[in-house]
């Protein structure tokens, strides 16, 4: 059976990732794929409840790392497995990555312990292809700026995003062979030319 890839979707608040995930699912179902669209905090009934609390209530930084990682084991459990081992792509709007840049680059919570969960609840998968959207700060405040009200998040201040975007790029230098950096200031059909090269060579 062809096996399935796990592509991620990553990037600040407004650095342009849900843009682009309809085109990369469209490029892949016209080549005959089965593609699964799905996204973090969330992807199945109970995450969905627990992006509700984690993007809208305030809470200690531990309780947040862990409630991202209590969503992401529902998700793996109910969506990401389950496709990957029927074949199917899936293509996830973040995923650990993001707790990685957010809760300890951003919240500066010991990185360590995002290891630790990282190991405890998703051991032995890592996404296939993880497509950075990189921007500066001021361009993805300026986005966001522009469409709609803020959660929580996106509420933060300008030196959490610039330490949730350093904890990115260190990621992507730290996994070269699966981090793929976009500069997302260019203009969107440009980016989509390069998303069509980089699908076009999985
Ligand atoms: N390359 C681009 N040039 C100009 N505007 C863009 C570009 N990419 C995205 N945008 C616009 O920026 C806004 C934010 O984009 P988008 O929702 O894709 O960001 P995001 O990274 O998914 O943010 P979030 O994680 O907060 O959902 C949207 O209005 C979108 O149309
Ligand atoms: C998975 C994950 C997400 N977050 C944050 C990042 C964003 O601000 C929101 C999700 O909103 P989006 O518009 O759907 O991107 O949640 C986080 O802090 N930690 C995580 O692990």
């Amino acid at each position: 059976m062809a096996s399935g890839k796990f592509i991620t979707f990553e990037g600040i608040d407004g650095a342009g990732k849900s843009t682009h995930i309809p085109f990369v699912t469209d490029l892949l179902r016209q080549r005959g794929l089965a593609v699964v669209a799905t996204r973090e905090p969330g992807g199945t009934d109970l995450g969905e409840r627990l992006r509700e609390l984690v993007l809208h209530h305030k809470m200690h930084l531990e309780t947040e790392a862990l409630l991202m990682f209590a969503s992401r084991r529902e998700h793996l459990a109910q969506v990401i497995e389950p496709a990957l081992a029927r074949g199917d792509w899936v293509i996830s709007d973040r995923f650990t990555d993001a707790t990685f840049a957010y809760q300890g680059g951003g919240r500066k919570l010991a990185l360590d312990k995002l290891d630790s969960l990282e190991q405890w609840v998703h051991p032995h998968l890592q996404p296939d292809l993880t497509l950075l959207f990189d921007v500066p700060l001021e361009v993805a405040r300026a986005r966001l700026d522009a469409e709609r009200t803020l959660d929580k998040f996106e509420q933060e201040k300008a030196d959490f995003f610039a330490n949730t975007r350093a904890e990115y790029l260190r990621r992507a230098a730290q996994f070269p062979q699966r981090f793929r950096l976009i500069d997302s200031t260019r203009p969107i059909p440009v980016i989509q030319e390069e998303l069509r090269a980089i699908v076009a060579a999985l």
